[in-house]
């Protein structure tokens, strides 16, 4: 098991609201043997969800912090915003919310759900066994202007993709390391041509032949780039280094793939990863648990929605 030494992790200096290993030992003591069992059906169904898991948390914490507000699902919700082209799986977050209902009414937060589904889809995609505190609350608020504002599009930055998981308190090599989560899924060619036709010099693709295989999946930039998808890296169902690896050989899917190699801070942290998947597995939980523990509020600010996609009455 993987996790941080210390049985409770500080989420923000301002307040003192802590996130704790054992939140739901007496309230939902079953919690995370429904959570497994739940996922462990899903996955078996659909082996493209782990990927949807993975970057539905990310699009989570990212806006307004860990609080479920990509769920609600209203006018003007986050879920409407062009930056969450290609969530999917939301649904699911609720099926497994009626099970746990059945067995503890009302404890369980559908933040702490899409936590704790994201982390199984990690270990059984083969990645690392994580441990995450619980105790996160739902928002009664979601706005799509705030994902337009704070959900990275693909050509972003080496320098913007350091501030935005730095600023959640991750050092450098963590950083690098929560993009791995790309060893997972898929991407739209939609987020591919503009490298493919209309490169900025900076996100050229490295590699020709790759860039031809490209090509070939994304022939050109009709309304079919929505439709038409390429794997993150070569093993898209399997969490492993092999993104680090990919990454190496110039065969980075997006703008920011390719970047973290061309920018020689995170090149060396690059290199570990690509040679030493143990050392990326380290990282990586230590770096999942910051990224889930983002801006996770208190019950004063929110609630344990009954149903995931609606804020109670
Ligand atoms: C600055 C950082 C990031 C950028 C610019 C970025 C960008 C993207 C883009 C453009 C896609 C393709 C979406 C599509 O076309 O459907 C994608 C997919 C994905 N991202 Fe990221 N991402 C970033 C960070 C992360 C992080 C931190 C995670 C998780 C911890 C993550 C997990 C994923 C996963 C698993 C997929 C595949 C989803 C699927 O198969 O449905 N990404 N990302
Ligand atoms: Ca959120
Ligand atoms: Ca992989």
């Amino acid at each position: 098991m993987v996790g941080v030494s210390s049985s409770t992790i500080g989420v923000s200096e301002a307040d003192h609201y802590q996130l704790d290993y054992d939140y739901y030992k007496h309230s939902c003591p079953n919690l995370e043997a429904i959570v497994k069992e739940q996922v462990s059906t899903i996955l078996f169904i659909d082996p493209s969800s782990p990927a949807a898991f993975l970057r539905l948390l990310f699009h989570d914490c990212q806006v307004q912090g860990c609080d479920a507000s990509i769920l609600l699902d209203y006018e003007g919700s986050e879920i409407v915003s062009t930056k969450n082209f290609g969530i999917r799986k939301q649904e699911k977050i609720q099926q497994i919310k009626t099970a746990l209902e059945a067995e503890c009414p009302g404890q369980v937060s559908c933040a702490d759900i899409i936590a704790l589904v994201a982390r199984e889809s990690v270990a059984f995609s083969g990645g690392p066994e994580i441990q995450i505190p619980l105790g996160r609350k739902d928002s009664r608020t979601s706005n799509h202007q705030q994902a337009d504002i704070h959900l990275p599009s693909s050509g972003i930055s080496v320098d913007e993709f350091l501030h935005i998981f730095m600023s959640k308190g991750m050092n450098l090599q963590e950083s690098v390391a929560i993009l791995g989560a790309h060893t997972l899924g898929v991407g739209h060619c939609r987020n591919i041509v503009d490298r493919l036709y209309d490169p900025h010099p900076d996100s050229q693709i490295i590699n020709h032949s790759f860039e031809l295989l490209l090509r070939l999946e994304c022939p050109t930039r009709t309304p079919l780039t929505n439709l038409t998808v390429v794997p993150n890296d070569m093993t898209p169902f399997i969490f492993d280094n092999r993104y680090y690896r990919d990454v190496t050989a110039g065969n980075g899917l997006f703008g920011i793939d390719s970047g973290i190699y061309r920018d020689p801070r995170t090149a060396s942290v690059v290199n570990q990863f690509a040679l030493d998947q143990n050392h990326f597995f380290q990282v990586f939980s230590s770096a999942f648990v910051r990224l889930s523990s983002t801006n996770v509020i208190c019950d004063a600010e929110g609630e344990v929605r009954s149903i995931c996609n609606r804020v109670n009455e």
